[in-house]
């Protein structure tokens, strides 16, 4: 069964960061309970989930995706862009080592949010002009090319994350809502969304896609693809620039 690693909403998740969008009131009870439907989606597609304890005092630590990347048998703890994330990544990587990965970290001068990295096979993009800068994508070069990947930056400044903008398909092709996309052609193969949620997949398997409610044509489409939806509201994440891939980290080995 594979595994996700997950991180509960702490108390103070209103005040989390917004940098490309207006700051929006947050509705905590709502937050909860939709995380709690977010994780349940995992459960019934058959993912269990492991817990990282929950830091309180970090507004955004539910966004678990970015304190590490994951390859092979390699977690790279990642060293947050925004300074106030960076207590995050302690206990994240006590987790991950727990599950028997080894570990590896970006260090001073790089910084990478995990939310920056794509994974395409042996493909990884890594967003850089945000949160992440030249140092952090080549140590994550450095960690994972002998583990066989290809690590290419590509530019982001229009979005918070490289996967704010672009996520992949199953058979590989890179989706993307075309205004928010700094360049189409950095990846192999590309294909248009209606929506900006309509960019955010989480692959569950067998052609499941976990996706935003936020993103109704997107989901249509997908299907005439012949993908299975499943749908989750995660509109209180929305509000500080999250997206479905950012509230987990799969573990897919
Ligand atoms: N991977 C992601 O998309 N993470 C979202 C992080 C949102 C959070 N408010 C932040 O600005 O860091």
């Amino acid at each position: 069964m594979p595994t996700a690693l997950i991180r509960r909403p702490g108390p103070r998740l209103a005040e989390g960061l917004v940098t490309h969008i207006e700051r929006r009131p947050v509705d905590i009870a709502l937050a909860a309970s939709q995380w709690q439907q977010y994780v349940d989606a995992l459960h019934r597609t058959g993912w269990s989930t492991v817990e990282v304890p929950p830091i309180e005092e970090c507004p955004d630590s539910v966004f678990v995706e970015d304190t590490m990347v994951v390859y092979g048998d390699l977690a790279v703890i990642a060293r947050a862009g925004a300074n106030e994330r960076r207590p995050e990544a302690a206990a994240a990587e006590e987790t991950v080592a727990k599950q028997g990965y080894r570990i590896a970290h970006i260090t001073d001068p790089g910084t990478l949010d995990g939310g920056d990295v794509l994974k395409v096979g042996s493909t990884m993009y890594v967003g850089q002009g945000g949160r992440t800068n030249t140092a952090g994508v080549e140590q994550l070069r450095a960690a994972f090319a002998p583990l066989g990947a290809d690590v290419r930056a590509v530019p982001v400044r229009k979005v918070l994350h490289l996967k704010s903008a672009v996520t992949a398909l199953p058979d590989g092709t890179v989706i993307g809502y075309e205004p928010l996309v700094d360049d189409p052609s950095a990846f192999d193969s590309f294909r248009s969304v209606p929506e900006e949620a309509g960019a955010h997949v989480v692959l569950l398997g067998e052609d499941r896609l976990l996706m935003a409610a936020s993103a109704p044509r997107s989901a249509e489409l997908f299907a005439d693809l012949g993908y299975t939806p499943v749908v989750v509201d995660i509109s209180e994440f929305e509000k500080l620039e999250g997206c479905v891939t950012c509230l987990s980290v799969r573990l897919r080995q």
